[in-house]
């Protein structure tokens, strides 16, 4: 019986899946430092961003045939020298899009009517200042009629163009390689509708957009460092739902304390699982735990995208 460990966990539809494939599935989580010990045991481990599976741990582990991420970023694998040792790699990629996408609007909406800090400061000062506060979050603005700018036009991408263009913002898009405008949106009811983004340079994104949101992966230079920061339109709101090391995060304190950008919306961190205190404590930034696919829904469809291309796998 094939032995799979998903040491992140899986989606109860995609260990049912595997079970009625008669796969044995081991949801125990065992810690990082044991699994060189523990994890040749088993023939394949499912992991989320969590657990590292590093050239090392491959080769304390040569009966291990399949790495599956339930995710899109697969950073956290060593991906070449995996398949250079002939184990598959799968990732499911298209799964989480509209989670993470909505959780950007939910830092977007938190960002212009100034949620974060208001939850905050009102369970603190809230009865006595509860009037001074009610001035201080005043100035708030709509989303509609803005301009999103969209660094990274994938499939997260263009889920957060659709949303946009439903809220009646106008759409900015830039990504390294070519890619078609068009989006088609469902809107409730099941009714579709065709709109464009317009492309965009990188410039064009980072000095015309009143909302950046990043959809990239880590690279080993960030794509808003302290040159881009310096040049975004004054009060920008910046959401980063991708990966840490994206934006400069030293740069970013500076631009937020300068006032350069107006509020940042961040799920993803430069020293995950360990965020560092200026980021966690300043009061323009609204803050989650890496949760852009952290929705049933998106790990419903993950749990039975990895499932699927697993069983496909060993039954191939
Ligand atoms: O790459 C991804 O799929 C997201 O960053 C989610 O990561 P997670 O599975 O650890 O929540």
């Amino acid at each position: 019986m094939i032995k799979i460990l998903a040491n992140d966990g899986i989606d109860p539809a995609g260990k049912a899946l595997l079970e009625a494939a008669g796969f044995f599935i081991d949801t125990v989580n065992i810690p990082q430092d044991e699994l060189p010990a523990r994890l040749n045991e088993y023939d394949a481990i499912t992991v989320r961003s969590a657990t590292k599976v590093r050239k090392a741990l491959l080769d304390a582990c040569p009966n291990i045939k399949l790495v599956g991420r339930g995710g899109v970023g697969v950073d956290n694998i060593d991906v070449d020298y995996a398949k250079e040792k002939g184990v598959a790699v799968f990732n499911t990629p298209a799964s989480s899009s509209l989670s993470v996408a909505e959780l950007v609007f939910g830092h977007l909406f938190t960002g212009v009517r100034f949620l974060y800090e208001s939850n905050r400061r009102m369970p603190a000062e809230g009865n006595t200042k509860f009037n001074d506060l009610k001035k201080a979050y005043a100035k708030g603005i709509e989303l509609r009629g803005k301009t999103i700018g969209i660094l990274g036009f994938g499939r997260i991408g263009r889920e957060v163009a659709k949303v946009a263009i439903g809220l009646g913002m106008d759409v900015l898009a830039y990504d390294l390689f070519p890619f078609n405008p068009e989006v088609e949106l469902t809107l409730g009811g099941g009714i579709q509708v065709k709109a464009s983004v317009k492309v965009a340079t990188k410039e064009e994104v980072i000095t015309q957009s009143d909302f950046i949101s990043l959809h990239v992966p880590f690279t080993d230079k960030p794509v808003l460092g302290a040159e881009e920061l310096a040049q975004v339109k004054k009060g920008v709101g910046l959401v980063n739902c991708s990966r840490g090391g994206t934006i400069d995060e030293l740069a970013l304190i500076d631009a937020l304390n300068s006032g350069k950008v107006g509020f940042a919306g961040l799920d993803v961190f430069d020293n995950e699982p360990t965020p560092r205190e200026e980021i966690l404590k300043h009061p323009k930034i609204s803050l989650t735990p890496h949760i852009g696919a952290a929705t049933n829904e998106a790990q419903e469809r993950i749990g039975v995208e990895l499932a699927n291309l697993i069983i496909g796998y060993f039954n191939k």
